[in-house]
């Protein structure tokens, strides 16, 4: 299987880490090129052992998958620079954020494409990525996606429509999480801890709690937590009061209203 990369910052970085790491991909089959930076190519080929894309561009006529990881606003640009040397077959395999299926095969035409929204835990294999793929998308073509992703972290195959929910959920989940933990480690502080004290049980409780939510029902889990007028339940009833789910709810809809937006103004 070869791959090319078109754009190679830090999502596609990541991606390139997992294939290998993984052994799902062979350095050798794959290449990277973005629009201007040379040294950033060089320090992937030294780092990784990858292919940079020469001038003529024939990786991209040799390509099986060709990943397209640059901003909205860059794709345009990109596809045109590229368009002539894509062959019919190649998979389009898109992470940019808000730019549909329908949108890309307007500007490269009927190829097959796949569009998937990673998060940042990439990085160490822990992404919790959705996908949704176009009509021409082969069954054999399926499982290479699947493999290619599942070597980012877990994958989620959705309908394109449900992307904008997976982008607010599982894209911009971890920064919902981040800003919890900034919320607890405060709350600590003012409580009578030290920053330092603070932040490491904030960080090693929130790790401990992902683990166990790998292991069992979220709600069994909060009740074994939850003593019977103990401290627990003393927070819990003051973040009902709250209404806590109204606004974890209201944040989701933003962020997914915000990612429909975005798509409409690239269109
Ligand atoms: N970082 C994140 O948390 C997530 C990012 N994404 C999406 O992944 C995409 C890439 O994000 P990052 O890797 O963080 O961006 P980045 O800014 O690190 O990298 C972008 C790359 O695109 C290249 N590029 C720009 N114009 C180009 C052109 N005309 N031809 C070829 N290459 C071109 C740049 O040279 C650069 O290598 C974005 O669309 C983003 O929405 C999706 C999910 C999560
Ligand atoms: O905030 C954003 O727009 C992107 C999409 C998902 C994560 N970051």
């Amino acid at each position: 299987m070869n791959i090319v990369c078109v754009g190679a910052g830090s999502m596609a970085e990541s991606m390139i880490h997992g294939w290998i790491n993984k052994r799902i991909l062979s350095p050798r089959n794959i290449s990277v090129m973005n629009k201007s930076d040379v040294e950033r190519l060089e320090f992937l080929r030294d780092e990784y052992g990858v292919n940079i894309v020469q001038k003529e561009k024939t990786e991209l006529e040799n390509a099986d998958f060709i990943l397209l990881a640059m901003k909205p606003k860059d794709v345009r640009a990109a596809l045109g620079g590229i368009q002539e040397h894509l062959s019919p077959g190649t998979v389009i395999l898109s992470v940019v954020a808000g730019v549909s299926i329908q949108t890309i095969q307007k500007l490269v035409g009927d190829l097959p494409v796949a569009r998937a929204m990673p998060n940042t835990s990439a990085k160490i294999g822990k992404s919790a990525t959705g996908v949704a793929w176009s009509k021409q998308v082969t069954l054999d073509q399926q499982y290479e996606l699947r493999d290619l992703l599942s070597s980012i972290g877990s994958v989620t195959v959705v309908q394109e429509s449900q992307l904008d929910a997976v982008t607010a959920v599982a894209g911009s989940g971890p920064a919902f999480v981040y800003y919890f933990a900034e919320a607890m480690t405060e709350a600590g502080v003012n409580s009578g801890l030290s920053l330092e004290d603070a932040t490491k049980l904030v960080r090693h409780t929130i790790a401990g709690a992902a683990d166990m939510l790998q292991q069992a029902d979220f709600k069994e889990l909060r009740k074994k937590v939850t003593s019977p007028n103990g401290t627990t339940a003393a927070g819990i009833a003051s973040l009902e009061k709250n209404d806590f789910k109204r606004i974890i709810g209201e944040c989701i809809e933003q962020a997914s209203s915000r990612s429909q937006a975005l798509g409409r103004e690239f269109e």
